[in-house]
């Protein structure tokens, strides 16, 4: 019997946690079993929830007694896609008490809906042709009120600084001053006139937004207009909106997940979601290319083990999917850029607004500071030995330092 298999953490101080299991696997798939007619219970029989494990862990802490529980849903129960996945696992159970969705296996029958992500990690390199080391991204700050030739001056600034993608700020949306089309124009000739002095290959992540049954639409356009990255801000539309998008054939340029939203389904030890389900395996499974999420080190922080759990949620190489590149982000200077490269490794992309426009000799200069932090360490060097005789590394050192 084919079905997708979800774990929670249930905390209780009194709770017989076997019971709840059951009471949980049975009243999130047949509604009542014991009481249903022996004929009625044949025909039901396929469509029954099944607990197939209950690990309680007795904590001397009050209110943090809790189990592990892991129960299997029958795929006949619910169609290929994640809203009635999720709504089977955890719709109305989410809101019933102290439970936390942990995790998500599903059913090779269940996957076969989902490609993945298009181009992933090794798609994504390819495109800017940068391998065996971390990418640089930078991102528009500030972006609302400017008009096109303030955003491709600050593109310009931004592409001369040695950065491989430019994505917008999540908070930029369809605009007078600067519509997506006209956005995507302006960005890519910049990009174009860079890279021909450069020879560096250049995206440009533009935000895709406005009403959902329109986004398809909006995408084809800005991808007519020369787009060739997506950014979207997932949570806020939902997995099956990014599903949707990343399976589009004619969809043909990477996504960027922004985690918008995720604060309010992550953070709670006893509510919400995983931080590694939501930011890491449904995000790969809907088909992002890159996933953004908050680092251990930056302005707007998560747990490092949560960080890491993506990380390898995002390249474990057990799925059949492509892996999807990790962004860890908020607060990036090139101080941390040691930590980064030591914790995630090369297969990630180092992502920085303040960390680059907030530079003391300017956009461009921070990106360079960026680049040979990012070189030193690939040289396995200190940052402050390269600082010696590296202006913008030396500069950034001495505004932000070096976080240990
Ligand atoms: C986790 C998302 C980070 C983000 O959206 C953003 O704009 C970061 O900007 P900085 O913190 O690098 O200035
Ligand atoms: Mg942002």
């Amino acid at each position: 019997k084919a079905h997708c298999t979800a774990t929670y953490r249930i905390y209780d101080d009194r709770a017989d946690f076997a019971s709840k299991a059951e009471g949980i696997a049975v009243g999130m798939t047949v509604g009542s079993w014991t009481e249903l007619p022996e004929a009625q219970k044949a025909d039901m029989a396929k469509h029954l929830g099944q607990v197939l494990s209950v690990v309680p862990v007795e904590s001397d802490i009050p209110g943090e007694r809790y189990a592990d529980i892991t129960i299997a849903y029958p795929d006949v129960n619910y169609s290929r896609d994640l809203p009635a996945l999720l709504v089977t696992m955890f719709g109305k159970l989410s809101m019933d008490g102290r439970i936390r969705l942990m995790d998500i296996e599903w059913s090779d029958a269940f996957k076969q809906a989902f490609p993945g992500p298009k181009f992933g990690l090794d798609g994504v390199r390819k495109l800017v042709d940068v391998h065996d080391r971390p990418l640089l991204m930078s991102i528009f700050k500030s972006v609302i009120g400017y008009d096109l030739p303030a955003l491709a001056e600050q593109f310009r600034q931004q592409a001369l600084g040695g950065v491989h993608i430019i994505k917008d700020d999540e908070i930029l949306f369809e605009n007078p001053l600067t519509p997506i089309e006209r956005r995507v124009k302006a960005c890519i000739e910049t990009a174009d006139a860079v890279s021909e002095q450069t020879g560096r290959k250049l995206l440009y992540a533009v935000n895709l937004t406005g009403p959902t049954f329109k986004l398809r639409d909006q995408a084809l356009r800005a991808i007519e207009a020369g787009a060739n990255a997506f950014l979207f801000n997932v949570l806020a539309y939902g997995f099956d909106v990014l599903h949707a998008l990343s399976s589009d054939p004619d969809i043909s340029v990477p996504i960027a997940a922004h985690p918008a939203m995720a604060g309010s389904m992550y953070p709670s030890p006893h509510h919400g979601i995983a931080a590694q389900l939501l930011l890491g395996k449904l995000m790969r499974l809907a088909g992002a290319d890159l996933v953004l999420f908050p680092s251990p080190y930056g302005s707007v922080t998560m747990p490092a083990e949560d960080t890491f759990a993506i990380r390898d949620a995002l390249t474990r190489q057990d799925m059949a999917l492509q892996r999807s590149f990790p962004v860890p982000s908020a607060g990036i200077h090139p101080g941390i850029v040691p930590l980064i490269i030591r914790d995630f490794g090369t297969d990630v992309i180092v992502n920085a607004g303040g960390g680059i426009h907030g530079h003391p000799l300017g956009t461009a200069a921070g990106g360079r500071a960026f680049v040979q932090a990012i070189d030193a360490v690939m040289q396995g060097k200190t940052l402050e030995s390269c600082a010696a005789d590296q202006e913008e590394l030396r500069a950034a050192i001495q505004a932000w330092g070096v976080k240990q």
